[in-house]
Parts: C-alpha cells; sequence; structure tokens
C-alpha cells in the first residue's frame, strides 16, 4: 500500500477523528493542513524554514509544473523531492482545477480539456491520462485524480453530467496509473450543492477500492454554511478507515467546523497570500499590517505567538518593511501566518486527544472574534 491510514481516536463531542497516515516519505499527523507550494515552493519559504514550523506535507500542482518547467525535466532531476530539497511528503493536484480557475479553457469534452496557457498563451491538452502520466514524472506521495470541479452555482443536469464524467475520468486515472505501491491516488467526490448528486458521486467514487478519498466541488465561492451542510451529509458516509481531504478550505473557522465534521485533510493558498500581501493571522484576529496605526506600534505581530517573526520584530519593522517593498516583509508574515495555521491543527490535535473540541472552538471563535 502506498500510503496506511492509522485512525487513532474518535472524538466523543464530534465527527472529529485524530490519525495518522504513513507514506513513503513520512508520517504526517492529521488532522492537518496542508501548505501551498503550486510551482515546487512554498513562496516565500525555505524547505529548512518549513520543518522549523513542523510542516508535515506540502503540496505542488500538476498544471503548473506541466507549464513551467515541465514534468520531463522534473523527472530527469530525479522527481519533485530531489528537485525541490523537499524529503517529506509531497501532494500533488491533478490539475484540472487550475486550467477551470486559471488557464483560458477552450474546451471540456470526454476526452478531456483543451486550454491555453495563462503563461504564454500556447494550446495544450489535459486528459486523465495525461495528468496521471505528469504526476507520475513528478513522484509525489498522494496524487490527486483528475477530475471536474464544477462551478457556483451550477444547474442540476450540469452538476450531474459532470459527476459522471468525473467518475468516468476516475477508472481511466485508475487504470493510466503506473506506481499505485508508491503513489496513492486518491479519488474525488463532487456532486454540487445536490444531496442526492453528490451521494451519487460518494456511491461512484467509493466504488473504487481507493487509499483515501477527496471532497471536491466545495469552496468555489458557496456560503460556509452551505459547505458545512454538504459536509454533514456527506463525511458519514465516507469510510472510517481511509483519509479524506477537503480541497481548498483553509481559514481558522472552515479548519475547525470540518474537523469537527470529520475531515483529516486541508489546503489552502490563504495564509501564504494574504501574508505576501501583509495580512497577518492573528490569535486575537487579522491585523492589516500597512495600517497607518501600527508605525509606532513596537509590539509584536501576535502577543500570543512564539514563531521566530513574533519573537524578533516589531509591527513597526514589519509595516516599514512592507512601505519599503522590501522582500523580507513577506518572509516574516508568510512564516507567521503558516506558522498560526500549523499551530491551530497542533490545538485542535491536542483538544481531540482530551475530548474537548467543542469547548475549544468556542474559546477560539470569542478570541478570534468569530461568530458562533
Ligand atoms: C497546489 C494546490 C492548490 C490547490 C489545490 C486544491 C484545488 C481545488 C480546490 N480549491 C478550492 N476548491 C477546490 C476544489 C477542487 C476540486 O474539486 N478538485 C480539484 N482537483 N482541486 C480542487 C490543490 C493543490
Amino acid at each position: 500500500m502506498a500510503i496506511k491510514y492509522e485512525l487513532i481516536k474518535v472524538c466523543k463531542q464530534s465527527g472529529a477523528r485524530l490519525g495518522k497516515i504513513h507514506t513513503p516519505h513520512g508520517v504526517i499527523e492529521t488532522p492537518i493542513f496542508m501548505p501551498v507550494g503550486t510551482q515546487a515552493t512554498v513562496k516565500a519559504m525555505t524547505p529548512e524554514e518549513l520543518k522549523k514550523i513542523e510542516a508535515q506535507i506540502i503540496l505542488s500542482n500538476t498544471y503548473h509544473l506541466y507549464l513551467r518547467p515541465g514534468h520531463k525535466l522534473v523527472e530527469k532531476a530525479g522527481g519533485l523531492h530531489k528537485f525541490m530539497n523537499w524529503d517529506k511528503p509531497i501532494l500533488t493536484d491533478s490539475g484540472g482545477f487550475q486550467v477551470f480557475s486559471l488557464g483560458d479553457l477552450r474546451k471540456i469534452s470526454e476526452e478531456g480539456v483543451e486550454f491555453r496557457s495563462h503563461i504564454d498563451g500556447s494550446k495544450h491538452f489535459l486528459s486523465p491520462e495525461k495528468a496521471i502520466e505528469i504526476e507520475n514524472s513528478l513522484g509525489a506521495d498522494i496524487i490527486m485524480a483528475f477530475d471536474e470541479c464544477a462551478p457556483y452555482p451550477a444547474d442540476r443536469q450540469y452538476v450531474k453530467n459532470s459527476l459522471e464524467r468525473t467518475t468516468r475520468w476516475l477508472k481511466r486515472c485508475i487504470d493510466a496509473h503506473k506506481y499505485p505501491e508508491r503513489q496513492a491516488l486518491f479519488g474525488i467526490i463532487q456532486g454540487g450543492m445536490y444531496k442526492d448528486l453528490r451521494h451519487q458521486s460518494l456511491n461512484e467514487i467509493l466504488s473504487f477500492d481507493l487509499p483515501g478519498y477527496a471532497v471536491g466541488g466545495l469552496s468555489v465561492g458557496e456560503p460556509k454554511d452551505l459547505m458545512y451542510e454538504v459536509l454533514e451529509y456527506t463525511t458519514p458516509l465516507m469510510p472510517k478507515d481511509k483519509p479524506r481531504y477537503l480541497m481548498g478550505v483553509g481559514s481558522p473557522d472552515c479548519l475547525i467546523e470540518g474537523v469537527i465534521r470529520g475531515i483529516d485533510m486541508f489546503d489552502c493558498v490563504h495564509p501564504t497570500r494574504i501574508g505576501r500581501n501583509g495580512t497577518a493571522m492573528t490569535s486575537i484576529g487579522r491585523v492589516v499590517i500597512k495600517n497607518a496605526k501600527y508605525a509606532e506600534d513596537f509590539m509584536p505581530l501576535d502577543p500570543n505567538c512564539d514563531c521566530y517573526t513574533c519573537k524578533s520584530y516589531s509591527r513597526a519593522y514589519i509595516r516599514h518593511l512592507f512601505k519599503a517593498g522590501e522582500i523580507l516583509a513577506s518572509r516574516l508574515v508568510t512564516y507567521h501566518n503558516l506558522h498560526f495555521l500549523l499551530n491551530l491543527m497542533k490545538e485542535i490535535r491536542q483538544a481531540i486527544m482530551e475530548d474537548r473540541l467543542l469547548d475549544y472552538r468556542r474559546e477560539f471563535f470569542q478570541k478570534y472574534g468569530y461568530t458562533l
């Protein structure tokens, strides 16, 4: 088996689980937040810094690495782990979502999707077979099936046709996968916001015995309550002995609510993206550091944080770096934001262990300023 999921404990207060995913590049403690490293780097961070903040697995992207530098080049370099000097687990998405959301989509057919590169406008074609060929070359420990993430909102018939094609594409991914013993292929459940279609997709995707499954088609602009509702009627029907990955979700409230609804794995560009724009996620809510009110504020970014950024620099200094356009600005806030989310997941794991996750949620929301 490419990976082995070890269920350690089910929370008494909710659907939350504590687990471990054993992979060829090491163990992942779940629930886990996975930093996004789209172009073979978690932007502005070195692998050494990622290890310092205890990142256990990072994500990279088939669509981007196929376009640049090319999956064959990465394969020649010895695969993604060697190329980017990251010896812990890696997960790659299949590229379908990125084509729909980034590339200039030309058309979707049963065969696959034709698109123009967002880099130079050149014409390309991604199919289940092509996506798996790329992911096999990159060599990630967990690889996502080539799926179609329906837009939101989308009408029933579109969502039904799309989920049924995603099922047919999954079969083609499985047949094309060259290294199932060392790269775990996850199936992705679609079905939009329709309960009966979610159950249809779930039954079809789960009929393929795979090492793990993702809930796709969410975090696409729908209200958070609708996302939570879909999870409430989806995760209980997923196998208990396999990891569950909610794609594209990562704000603090969604992480906690997702864990409570039985999700084990999360990813989001959020902490790194807003970090580069100078927004810090702190234990007392968001701090937009370029705001003039921080010009002479000599407190740390987050007074309750023990990360390198918060132990070493003041808000005034970090604000100065942003105003001066210094590269260090992005690095320091990205470092803090990733530490903040990784630490949040560590506290969530601790709360599950002690059967007090719902109490933790209330405390966190009060401090962070969310309404329950
Ligand atoms: C590097 C990397 C970036 C982003 C992702 C997740 C990207 C992502 C979604 N993001 C928000 N909602 C999402 C839904 C889907 C989905 O339904 N299918 C797939 N394959 N990816 C999704 C994975 C890896």
